[in-house]
Protein backbone atom coordinates (compact mmCIF):
# COMPACT_ATOMS: atom_id res chain seq x y z
CA UNK A 1 0.00 0.00 0.00
CA UNK A 2 2.62 3.05 1.31
CA UNK A 3 4.00 1.62 -2.72
CA UNK A 4 0.95 2.08 -4.17
CA UNK A 5 0.14 5.35 -2.43
CA UNK A 6 3.97 6.93 -3.04
CA UNK A 7 3.02 6.23 -7.12
CA UNK A 8 -0.06 8.38 -6.87
CA UNK A 9 1.33 11.24 -5.25
CA UNK A 10 4.18 12.55 -7.13
CA UNK A 11 5.65 14.52 -3.83
CA UNK A 12 5.80 11.53 -1.73
CA UNK A 13 8.63 9.43 -0.73
CA UNK A 14 9.70 7.00 -3.17
CA UNK A 15 11.60 3.49 -3.06
CA UNK A 16 15.39 4.17 -3.80
CA UNK A 17 16.22 3.51 -7.54
CA UNK A 18 17.06 0.26 -8.47
CA UNK A 19 17.81 -2.44 -11.42
CA UNK A 20 14.48 -3.99 -13.42
CA UNK A 21 14.15 -7.39 -11.56
CA UNK A 22 13.49 -9.38 -14.28
CA UNK A 23 16.20 -8.70 -16.00
CA UNK A 24 18.44 -8.83 -12.46
CA UNK A 25 17.27 -12.27 -11.74
CA UNK A 26 17.44 -13.34 -15.70
CA UNK A 27 20.82 -11.94 -16.09
CA UNK A 28 22.73 -13.04 -13.19
CA UNK A 29 20.66 -16.24 -11.62
CA UNK A 30 18.59 -17.70 -14.16
CA UNK A 31 21.31 -17.92 -17.11
CA UNK A 32 24.21 -17.09 -15.46
CA UNK A 33 23.64 -18.56 -11.96
CA UNK A 34 26.54 -16.35 -10.03
CA UNK A 35 28.03 -17.94 -6.87
CA UNK A 36 26.78 -15.42 -3.71
CA UNK A 37 30.43 -14.17 -4.02
CA UNK A 38 29.82 -13.33 -7.65
CA UNK A 39 26.32 -11.43 -6.86
CA UNK A 40 28.39 -9.06 -4.71
CA UNK A 41 30.44 -7.92 -7.04
CA UNK A 42 27.09 -7.29 -9.70
CA UNK A 43 25.55 -5.25 -6.30
CA UNK A 44 28.98 -3.22 -6.14
CA UNK A 45 29.16 -2.18 -9.73
CA UNK A 46 25.31 -1.48 -9.62
CA UNK A 47 25.33 1.22 -6.84
CA UNK A 48 27.58 2.96 -9.70
CA UNK A 49 24.99 3.33 -11.40
CA UNK A 50 21.85 3.99 -9.06
CA UNK A 51 23.70 5.64 -6.36
CA UNK A 52 24.60 4.59 -2.73
CA UNK A 53 21.36 2.91 -1.57
CA UNK A 54 18.95 0.96 -4.48
CA UNK A 55 16.37 -1.40 -4.52
CA UNK A 56 15.14 -4.70 -6.11
CA UNK A 57 11.68 -5.38 -6.05
CA UNK A 58 11.16 -9.55 -5.68
CA UNK A 59 7.81 -10.65 -5.36
CA UNK A 60 7.40 -10.52 -1.38
CA UNK A 61 8.96 -7.60 -0.38
CA UNK A 62 11.42 -4.53 -1.50
CA UNK A 63 15.29 -5.15 -0.94
CA UNK A 64 17.31 -2.33 0.11
CA UNK A 65 21.10 -2.31 -0.81
CA UNK A 66 23.10 0.46 1.03
CA UNK A 67 27.06 1.23 0.17
CA UNK A 68 27.61 4.37 2.15
CA UNK A 69 28.26 4.75 5.61
CA UNK A 70 26.24 7.75 6.84
CA UNK A 71 23.04 6.16 5.48
CA UNK A 72 24.41 2.58 7.00
CA UNK A 73 24.67 5.16 10.23
CA UNK A 74 20.94 6.45 9.98
CA UNK A 75 19.55 2.71 8.95
CA UNK A 76 21.38 0.68 12.21
CA UNK A 77 22.12 3.39 14.52
CA UNK A 78 19.76 6.52 14.66
CA UNK A 79 16.18 4.58 12.95
CA UNK A 80 16.84 1.90 16.32
CA UNK A 81 14.52 -0.62 16.47
CA UNK A 82 12.74 0.10 12.88
CA UNK A 83 15.27 -1.64 11.00
CA UNK A 84 16.63 -4.18 13.50
CA UNK A 85 13.94 -6.97 12.55
CA UNK A 86 15.13 -9.93 10.87
CA UNK A 87 13.29 -11.58 7.47
CA UNK A 88 10.49 -14.18 8.75
CA UNK A 89 11.87 -17.73 8.57
CA UNK A 90 11.30 -20.14 5.30
CA UNK A 91 11.74 -23.62 5.87
CA UNK A 92 14.08 -25.29 6.91
CA UNK A 93 15.63 -22.63 9.00
CA UNK A 94 11.88 -23.08 10.72
CA UNK A 95 12.88 -26.38 11.89
CA UNK A 96 16.53 -25.50 12.66
CA UNK A 97 16.41 -22.93 14.86
CA UNK A 98 12.91 -24.38 16.59
CA UNK A 99 10.81 -21.01 15.10
CA UNK A 100 13.81 -18.69 15.72
CA UNK A 101 14.79 -19.63 19.39
CA UNK A 102 18.19 -18.56 18.99
CA UNK A 103 19.70 -14.29 18.90
CA UNK A 104 20.48 -14.38 14.98
CA UNK A 105 16.95 -15.28 13.53
CA UNK A 106 14.61 -14.08 16.27
CA UNK A 107 12.44 -10.97 15.58
CA UNK A 108 13.67 -7.99 17.66
CA UNK A 109 11.23 -7.96 20.71
CA UNK A 110 11.53 -9.97 24.09
CA UNK A 111 13.24 -13.37 23.23
CA UNK A 112 16.17 -11.82 21.22
CA UNK A 113 16.68 -9.35 23.97
CA UNK A 114 16.44 -12.50 26.74
CA UNK A 115 18.83 -14.67 24.87
CA UNK A 116 21.14 -11.69 23.86
CA UNK A 117 21.23 -10.36 26.48
CA UNK A 118 22.56 -13.55 28.54
CA UNK A 119 25.13 -14.13 25.45
CA UNK A 120 26.71 -10.42 26.29
CA UNK A 121 26.13 -10.27 30.26
CA UNK A 122 26.60 -13.41 31.72
CA UNK A 123 28.41 -15.92 29.00
CA UNK A 124 30.34 -12.66 27.91
CA UNK A 125 30.86 -10.43 30.60
CA UNK A 126 34.46 -9.66 31.25
CA UNK A 127 34.24 -11.60 34.58
CA UNK A 128 33.35 -15.00 32.98
CA UNK A 129 35.58 -14.42 30.16
CA UNK A 130 38.34 -14.33 32.45
CA UNK A 131 37.24 -18.07 33.75
CA UNK A 132 38.11 -19.23 30.42
CA UNK A 133 41.90 -18.52 30.54
CA UNK A 134 42.49 -22.06 30.60
CA UNK A 135 40.67 -22.95 27.64
CA UNK A 136 42.33 -19.83 25.56
CA UNK A 137 46.35 -21.75 26.96
CA UNK A 138 45.17 -25.12 25.99
CA UNK A 139 44.17 -24.01 22.40
CA UNK A 140 47.24 -22.61 22.06
CA UNK A 141 49.45 -25.16 23.05
CA UNK A 142 46.96 -26.95 20.73
CA UNK A 143 47.83 -24.92 17.78
CA UNK A 144 51.62 -24.61 18.47
CA UNK A 145 51.73 -29.07 18.76
CA UNK A 146 50.19 -28.72 15.14
CA UNK A 147 52.21 -25.89 13.94
CA UNK A 148 54.93 -28.01 14.81
CA UNK A 149 53.92 -31.18 13.74
CA UNK A 150 55.44 -32.93 10.72
CA UNK A 151 53.62 -36.20 8.86
CA UNK A 152 50.38 -37.18 10.61
CA UNK A 153 46.87 -36.95 10.91
CA UNK A 154 46.40 -34.23 8.74
CA UNK A 155 47.38 -35.73 5.26
CA UNK A 156 46.22 -33.28 2.60
CA UNK A 157 48.08 -30.55 4.08
CA UNK A 158 51.24 -32.41 5.55
CA UNK A 159 51.75 -33.40 2.13
CA UNK A 160 52.07 -29.95 0.86
CA UNK A 161 54.26 -28.90 3.74
CA UNK A 162 57.18 -30.93 2.46
CA UNK A 163 59.32 -28.45 2.62
CA UNK A 164 61.24 -27.18 5.92
CA UNK A 165 59.47 -25.25 8.74
CA UNK A 166 56.51 -24.62 6.06
CA UNK A 167 52.85 -24.11 7.27
CA UNK A 168 49.43 -23.66 5.23
CA UNK A 169 47.84 -22.78 8.75
CA UNK A 170 44.59 -21.99 7.76
CA UNK A 171 42.86 -25.40 9.24
CA UNK A 172 44.91 -25.24 12.16
CA UNK A 173 43.60 -21.90 13.08
CA UNK A 174 40.05 -23.05 12.51
CA UNK A 175 40.24 -26.32 14.27
CA UNK A 176 41.64 -24.29 17.17
CA UNK A 177 39.35 -21.56 17.12
CA UNK A 178 36.70 -24.67 17.14
CA UNK A 179 38.08 -26.12 20.10
CA UNK A 180 38.10 -23.29 22.31
CA UNK A 181 34.99 -22.84 21.09
CA UNK A 182 33.59 -26.05 22.25
CA UNK A 183 35.60 -25.62 25.43
CA UNK A 184 33.72 -22.57 26.01
CA UNK A 185 30.20 -23.83 25.34
CA UNK A 186 30.81 -27.22 27.26
CA UNK A 187 32.97 -26.43 29.71
CA UNK A 188 34.92 -29.58 28.65
CA UNK A 189 38.03 -30.38 27.06
CA UNK A 190 37.15 -32.91 24.73
CA UNK A 191 39.23 -35.53 22.72
CA UNK A 192 39.92 -34.06 18.75
CA UNK A 193 38.00 -37.23 17.37
CA UNK A 194 34.63 -35.68 18.89
CA UNK A 195 35.44 -32.25 18.25
CA UNK A 196 36.03 -33.04 14.17
CA UNK A 197 32.76 -34.97 14.27
CA UNK A 198 30.77 -31.73 15.93
CA UNK A 199 32.70 -29.84 13.15
CA UNK A 200 31.93 -32.09 10.71
CA UNK A 201 28.13 -31.52 11.40
CA UNK A 202 28.38 -27.50 12.17
CA UNK A 203 29.60 -27.53 8.36
CA UNK A 204 27.70 -29.78 6.44
CA UNK A 205 24.76 -27.45 8.86
CA UNK A 206 26.24 -24.59 7.54
CA UNK A 207 26.97 -25.44 3.80
CA UNK A 208 23.37 -26.44 3.50
CA UNK A 209 21.88 -23.02 5.20
CA UNK A 210 24.04 -21.18 2.31
CA UNK A 211 22.63 -22.80 -0.74
CA UNK A 212 19.14 -23.07 0.78
CA UNK A 213 19.22 -19.26 1.90
CA UNK A 214 20.19 -18.96 -1.90
CA UNK A 215 16.42 -20.62 -2.96
CA UNK A 216 15.17 -18.67 -0.89
CA UNK A 217 12.85 -16.76 -3.22
CA UNK A 218 10.70 -20.04 -3.45
CA UNK A 219 10.55 -22.19 -0.45
CA UNK A 220 7.66 -24.58 -0.96
CA UNK A 221 8.74 -25.40 -4.45
CA UNK A 222 12.35 -25.68 -2.96
CA UNK A 223 11.23 -27.96 -0.23
CA UNK A 224 9.91 -30.12 -3.08
CA UNK A 225 12.31 -30.29 -5.11
CA UNK A 226 15.10 -30.61 -2.87
CA UNK A 227 12.74 -33.26 -0.69
CA UNK A 228 16.29 -35.82 -0.27
CA UNK A 229 18.36 -32.46 1.05
CA UNK A 230 15.88 -31.54 3.64
CA UNK A 231 15.62 -35.13 4.89
CA UNK A 232 19.39 -34.65 4.85
CA UNK A 233 19.29 -31.70 7.01
CA UNK A 234 16.96 -33.73 9.53
CA UNK A 235 19.07 -36.51 9.62
CA UNK A 236 22.05 -34.20 10.45
CA UNK A 237 20.39 -31.92 13.14
CA UNK A 238 19.50 -35.44 14.77
CA UNK A 239 23.15 -36.38 14.92
CA UNK A 240 24.25 -33.64 16.20
CA UNK A 241 21.28 -33.24 19.03
CA UNK A 242 22.39 -36.96 19.63
CA UNK A 243 26.08 -35.36 20.34
CA UNK A 244 24.99 -32.47 22.00
CA UNK A 245 23.03 -33.68 24.58
CA UNK A 246 24.54 -35.77 26.64
CA UNK A 247 27.49 -32.93 27.13
CA UNK A 248 24.07 -30.94 28.13
CA UNK A 249 23.15 -33.51 30.46
CA UNK A 250 26.45 -33.76 32.22
CA UNK A 251 26.59 -29.90 32.54
CA UNK A 252 23.41 -30.68 34.59
CA UNK A 253 24.59 -33.39 36.78
CA UNK A 254 27.48 -31.29 37.43
CA UNK A 255 25.66 -28.68 38.45
CA UNK A 256 22.75 -30.91 40.64
CA UNK A 257 25.64 -32.08 42.40
CA UNK A 258 27.61 -28.73 43.00
CA UNK A 259 30.64 -30.02 41.31
CA UNK A 260 32.75 -27.13 40.76
CA UNK A 261 34.54 -29.11 37.37
CA UNK A 262 38.45 -29.69 36.96
CA UNK A 263 38.59 -27.57 33.31
CA UNK A 264 36.05 -24.43 33.47
CA UNK A 265 34.02 -23.71 36.14
CA UNK A 266 31.41 -21.89 33.86
CA UNK A 267 30.38 -22.60 30.45
CA UNK A 268 27.96 -21.18 27.82
CA UNK A 269 25.26 -24.72 28.17
CA UNK A 270 25.36 -23.52 32.19
CA UNK A 271 23.76 -20.20 31.52
CA UNK A 272 21.16 -21.41 28.91
CA UNK A 273 20.25 -23.81 31.47
CA UNK A 274 19.61 -21.41 33.78
CA UNK A 275 17.50 -19.29 31.61
CA UNK A 276 13.76 -18.60 31.87
CA UNK A 277 11.36 -17.04 28.90
CA UNK A 278 9.07 -14.88 31.01
CA UNK A 279 6.75 -14.84 28.26
CA UNK A 280 6.38 -18.38 28.15
CA UNK A 281 4.98 -18.79 31.63
CA UNK A 282 8.87 -18.63 33.13
CA UNK A 283 9.53 -21.95 31.22
CA UNK A 284 13.41 -23.41 30.81
CA UNK A 285 14.68 -24.02 27.61
CA UNK A 286 14.25 -27.40 25.87
CA UNK A 287 17.02 -29.64 25.10
CA UNK A 288 16.38 -29.19 21.20
CA UNK A 289 16.50 -25.08 21.94
CA UNK A 290 20.12 -25.57 23.58
CA UNK A 291 21.44 -27.82 21.02
CA UNK A 292 20.33 -24.47 18.43
CA UNK A 293 22.08 -21.82 20.55
CA UNK A 294 25.11 -23.87 21.03
CA UNK A 295 24.96 -24.57 17.54
CA UNK A 296 25.30 -20.67 16.70
CA UNK A 297 27.43 -20.32 19.43
CA UNK A 298 29.90 -22.56 17.59
CA UNK A 299 29.18 -21.33 14.14
CA UNK A 300 29.28 -17.30 15.16
CA UNK A 301 32.09 -17.68 16.24
CA UNK A 302 34.77 -19.83 14.65
CA UNK A 303 35.16 -19.37 10.24
CA UNK A 304 34.78 -15.38 11.19
CA UNK A 305 37.34 -15.56 14.32
CA UNK A 306 39.86 -18.12 12.54
CA UNK A 307 39.10 -15.85 8.73
CA UNK A 308 40.32 -13.11 10.50
CA UNK A 309 43.25 -14.60 11.72
CA UNK A 310 44.69 -15.74 8.54
CA UNK A 311 44.11 -12.56 6.88
CA UNK A 312 46.11 -10.54 9.49
CA UNK A 313 48.84 -13.26 9.56
CA UNK A 314 49.04 -13.00 5.65
CA UNK A 315 49.59 -9.41 6.63
CA UNK A 316 52.13 -9.68 8.83
CA UNK A 317 53.82 -12.15 7.05
CA UNK A 318 54.03 -9.53 3.67
CA UNK A 319 54.85 -6.91 6.11
CA UNK A 320 57.95 -7.82 7.99
CA UNK A 321 58.16 -4.21 9.36
CA UNK A 322 55.04 -4.71 10.95
CA UNK A 323 55.81 -8.20 12.59
CA UNK A 324 59.00 -6.33 13.45
CA UNK A 325 57.54 -3.60 15.47
CA UNK A 326 54.98 -5.93 16.96
CA UNK A 327 57.23 -8.36 18.38
CA UNK A 328 59.40 -5.02 19.79
CA UNK A 329 56.17 -4.24 21.45
CA UNK A 330 55.49 -7.86 22.73
CA UNK A 331 59.21 -7.46 24.42
CA UNK A 332 59.00 -4.59 25.72
CA UNK A 333 55.57 -5.99 27.83
CA UNK A 334 56.15 -9.17 28.98
CA UNK A 335 58.91 -10.75 30.65
CA UNK A 336 61.00 -13.58 28.22
CA UNK A 337 59.41 -17.29 28.64
CA UNK A 338 55.83 -16.11 30.18
CA UNK A 339 52.53 -17.34 28.19
CA UNK A 340 50.76 -13.44 26.88
CA UNK A 341 47.40 -13.38 28.93
CA UNK A 342 44.57 -11.83 28.44
CA UNK A 343 45.36 -8.11 30.90
CA UNK A 344 48.79 -8.02 28.50
CA UNK A 345 46.77 -7.69 25.55
CA UNK A 346 45.54 -4.10 26.43
CA UNK A 347 49.21 -2.96 27.03
CA UNK A 348 49.95 -3.26 23.17
CA UNK A 349 48.23 -0.60 21.50
CA UNK A 350 50.29 -1.71 18.41
CA UNK A 351 48.80 -5.61 18.39
CA UNK A 352 45.50 -4.03 18.45
CA UNK A 353 46.02 -1.43 15.49
CA UNK A 354 47.37 -4.25 13.59
CA UNK A 355 43.85 -6.29 14.63
CA UNK A 356 41.89 -3.63 13.42
CA UNK A 357 43.46 -2.99 10.65
CA UNK A 358 43.36 -6.26 9.44
CA UNK A 359 39.52 -6.23 10.07
CA UNK A 360 39.21 -2.94 8.25
CA UNK A 361 41.15 -4.72 5.29
CA UNK A 362 39.30 -8.08 5.49
CA UNK A 363 36.23 -7.63 7.34
CA UNK A 364 35.68 -11.64 7.36
CA UNK A 365 31.73 -10.33 6.61
CA UNK A 366 31.30 -8.51 3.50
CA UNK A 367 27.62 -7.93 4.13
CA UNK A 368 25.87 -7.58 7.62
CA UNK A 369 23.20 -10.09 7.96
CA UNK A 370 19.98 -8.71 6.57
CA UNK A 371 17.82 -6.81 8.74
CA UNK A 372 13.55 -6.00 8.00
CA UNK A 373 12.07 -2.77 8.12
CA UNK A 374 9.11 -3.21 11.12
CA UNK A 375 7.52 -0.44 10.09
CA UNK A 376 7.21 2.25 6.80
CA UNK A 377 10.60 4.60 7.48
CA UNK A 378 12.05 7.56 5.23
CA UNK A 379 15.67 6.75 4.99
CA UNK A 380 17.93 9.41 3.00
CA UNK A 381 14.27 10.40 1.86
CA UNK A 382 13.58 7.43 0.30
CA UNK A 383 10.42 5.30 1.49
CA UNK A 384 12.01 1.52 2.79
CA UNK A 385 8.40 0.13 3.31
CA UNK A 386 7.42 -2.16 5.95
CA UNK A 387 9.00 -5.60 5.19
CA UNK A 388 11.39 -4.40 3.13
CA UNK A 389 15.17 -6.41 3.64
CA UNK A 390 18.18 -4.12 4.15
CA UNK A 391 21.45 -5.64 3.10
CA UNK A 392 24.41 -3.47 4.48
CA UNK A 393 28.14 -3.56 2.87
CA UNK A 394 30.55 -3.47 4.95
CA UNK A 395 33.78 -4.15 2.98
CA UNK A 396 32.96 -1.17 0.78
CA UNK A 397 32.48 0.88 4.02
CA UNK A 398 35.89 0.25 5.38
CA UNK A 399 37.69 0.88 1.90
CA UNK A 400 35.99 4.08 1.15
CA UNK A 401 38.69 6.67 0.01
CA UNK A 402 36.58 9.80 1.65
CA UNK A 403 37.76 8.27 4.89
CA UNK A 404 40.59 6.20 4.41
CA UNK A 405 44.22 7.41 3.20
CA UNK A 406 45.52 4.86 0.41
CA UNK A 407 42.74 2.42 1.80
CA UNK A 408 43.84 -1.06 -0.09
CA UNK A 409 47.03 -0.42 1.83
CA UNK A 410 47.65 -2.57 5.36
CA UNK A 411 48.93 0.38 7.61
CA UNK A 412 48.08 -0.52 11.15
CA UNK A 413 50.19 2.90 11.88
CA UNK A 414 47.07 5.01 10.64
CA UNK A 415 45.34 4.37 14.21
CA UNK A 416 48.69 5.36 16.36
CA UNK A 417 48.78 8.82 17.95
CA UNK A 418 51.83 10.86 18.31
CA UNK A 419 52.09 9.41 21.65
CA UNK A 420 52.15 5.86 20.75
CA UNK A 421 48.55 4.86 22.24
CA UNK A 422 45.70 2.95 20.32
CA UNK A 423 43.33 6.34 18.81
CA UNK A 424 40.20 5.43 19.54
CA UNK A 425 39.03 8.72 17.72
CA UNK A 426 40.50 7.44 14.25
CA UNK A 427 37.33 4.76 14.82
CA UNK A 428 34.83 3.77 16.82
CA UNK A 429 34.75 -0.03 15.80
CA UNK A 430 31.35 -0.32 16.84
CA UNK A 431 30.22 2.53 14.77
CA UNK A 432 27.90 3.84 17.18
CA UNK A 433 29.14 7.69 17.00
CA UNK A 434 29.72 7.20 13.24
CA UNK A 435 30.38 4.66 10.63
CA UNK A 436 33.86 4.02 9.21
CA UNK A 437 34.34 1.00 9.02
CA UNK A 438 31.54 -1.87 10.54
CA UNK A 439 33.02 -5.65 10.58
CA UNK A 440 30.84 -6.41 13.55
CA UNK A 441 28.05 -4.08 12.26
CA UNK A 442 26.75 -1.56 14.33
CA UNK A 443 23.11 -0.89 16.29
CA UNK A 444 21.00 -2.84 18.19
CA UNK A 445 22.09 -5.97 16.04
CA UNK A 446 26.16 -5.68 16.33
CA UNK A 447 27.94 -8.52 16.86
CA UNK A 448 27.35 -9.73 20.67
CA UNK A 449 30.32 -11.53 20.20
CA UNK A 450 33.11 -8.68 18.81
CA UNK A 451 34.83 -7.92 22.24
CA UNK A 452 35.82 -11.83 22.47
CA UNK A 453 36.57 -12.27 18.75
CA UNK A 454 38.97 -9.25 19.46
CA UNK A 455 40.49 -10.65 22.44
CA UNK A 456 40.93 -14.03 20.69
CA UNK A 457 42.26 -12.07 17.61
CA UNK A 458 44.91 -10.06 19.66
CA UNK A 459 45.18 -13.06 22.06
CA UNK A 460 46.04 -15.25 18.90
CA UNK A 461 48.30 -12.59 16.82
CA UNK A 462 50.61 -12.13 19.66
CA UNK A 463 51.01 -15.36 20.68
CA UNK A 464 51.72 -16.55 17.51
CA UNK A 465 54.04 -13.58 16.62
CA UNK A 466 55.79 -14.18 20.01
CA UNK A 467 56.55 -17.76 19.98
CA UNK A 468 57.40 -18.37 16.18
CA UNK A 469 58.64 -15.72 13.49
CA UNK A 470 56.76 -15.96 10.24
CA UNK A 471 57.85 -15.54 6.79
CA UNK A 472 57.08 -16.03 3.40
CA UNK A 473 57.31 -19.57 1.95
CA UNK A 474 60.50 -19.46 -0.73
CA UNK A 475 59.54 -18.41 -3.87
CA UNK A 476 56.05 -17.32 -3.16
CA UNK A 477 54.28 -14.14 -2.39
CA UNK A 478 51.49 -13.68 0.33
CA UNK A 479 48.44 -13.84 -2.61
CA UNK A 480 45.58 -11.74 -1.39
CA UNK A 481 42.89 -12.75 -3.90
CA UNK A 482 39.87 -13.07 -1.73
CA UNK A 483 37.75 -16.49 -2.06
CA UNK A 484 34.05 -17.27 -0.61
CA UNK A 485 33.00 -19.85 1.64
CA UNK A 486 31.43 -19.35 5.27
CA UNK A 487 32.84 -16.33 4.93
CA UNK A 488 35.20 -14.12 2.97
CA UNK A 489 38.68 -16.26 3.37
CA UNK A 490 42.18 -16.08 1.08
CA UNK A 491 41.70 -18.14 -1.97
CA UNK A 492 45.01 -19.23 -1.77
CA UNK A 493 45.56 -20.15 2.04
CA UNK A 494 48.24 -18.26 3.48
CA UNK A 495 51.38 -20.53 3.24
CA UNK A 496 54.97 -19.07 5.34
CA UNK A 497 57.87 -20.36 6.76
CA UNK A 498 57.87 -20.29 10.39
CA UNK A 499 61.14 -20.52 13.19
CA UNK A 500 60.53 -20.46 16.71
CA UNK A 501 62.00 -17.11 17.99
CA UNK A 502 64.30 -18.63 20.75
CA UNK A 503 63.14 -20.65 23.48
CA UNK A 504 60.62 -18.39 24.31
C1 LIG B 1 35.97 -11.76 13.78
C2 LIG B 1 34.90 -12.38 14.27
C3 LIG B 1 33.47 -11.99 14.01
C4 LIG B 1 32.94 -11.20 13.02
C5 LIG B 1 33.67 -10.49 11.89
C6 LIG B 1 31.49 -11.17 13.23
C7 LIG B 1 30.61 -10.44 12.45
C8 LIG B 1 29.25 -10.38 12.67
C9 LIG B 1 28.33 -9.62 11.87
C10 LIG B 1 28.72 -8.72 10.69
C11 LIG B 1 27.08 -9.82 12.36
C12 LIG B 1 25.77 -9.26 11.80
C13 LIG B 1 25.33 -8.01 12.50
C14 LIG B 1 23.99 -7.50 11.97
O1 LIG B 1 23.22 -8.27 11.41
O2 LIG B 1 23.72 -6.29 12.09
C15 LIG B 1 27.20 -10.74 13.47
C16 LIG B 1 26.13 -11.19 14.23
C17 LIG B 1 26.25 -12.12 15.22
N1 LIG B 1 27.43 -12.67 15.70
FE1 LIG B 1 29.30 -12.24 15.10
N2 LIG B 1 31.19 -11.94 14.32
C18 LIG B 1 32.36 -12.46 14.85
C19 LIG B 1 32.48 -13.26 15.97
C20 LIG B 1 31.44 -13.72 16.72
C21 LIG B 1 31.57 -14.49 17.95
C22 LIG B 1 32.91 -14.85 18.59
C23 LIG B 1 30.30 -14.81 18.35
C24 LIG B 1 29.85 -15.60 19.55
C25 LIG B 1 30.57 -16.38 20.25
C26 LIG B 1 29.38 -14.21 17.41
C27 LIG B 1 28.00 -14.30 17.47
C28 LIG B 1 27.10 -13.56 16.70
C29 LIG B 1 25.65 -13.60 16.87
C30 LIG B 1 24.88 -14.45 17.87
C31 LIG B 1 25.12 -12.68 15.95
C32 LIG B 1 23.64 -12.31 15.75
C33 LIG B 1 23.33 -11.02 16.53
C34 LIG B 1 21.86 -10.58 16.48
O3 LIG B 1 21.15 -10.93 15.55
O4 LIG B 1 21.44 -9.87 17.41
N3 LIG B 1 30.10 -13.56 16.44
N4 LIG B 1 28.54 -11.05 13.65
Amino acid sequence: LPFLLSKLNPKAPSLPPGPSTIAFFAKNIIFKKKSLFELEQVIHDLHKTYGPIMSLRTPSHPNIFIEDREIAHQALVQLGSAIADRPPLKEPMIYLTCNGHDINTSPHGPLWRLLRRNLTSEMLHPSSVKKFAPARSWAFKLLVSKLNARGGEEEEEEEEEDRENEVIPVKKFSFTMFCLLVAMCFGQKLDEEEIEEIRDIQYSLLFLFVRFNLFAVLPRVMKVLFRRKWNQIVGIRRRQAEIFNPLIRARKERKLKGDKGEFLPYCYVDSLLDLEIPEEGGRKLSEDEIVNLCHEFLSGGTETTSAGLEWIMAEIVKHQEVQRKLAEEIERVIPANEEIKEEDLQKMPYLKAVVVEGLRRHPPAHFILPHRAARDVKLNNYLIPKGSEIHTNVVQLGWDEKVWEDPMEFKPERFIKGNGDFSDEVVDITGSREIKMMPFGAGRRICPGYGLAMLHLEYFVANLVRKFEWRTAEGQEVDLTEGFEITTVMKNPLRAQIFHRGNK
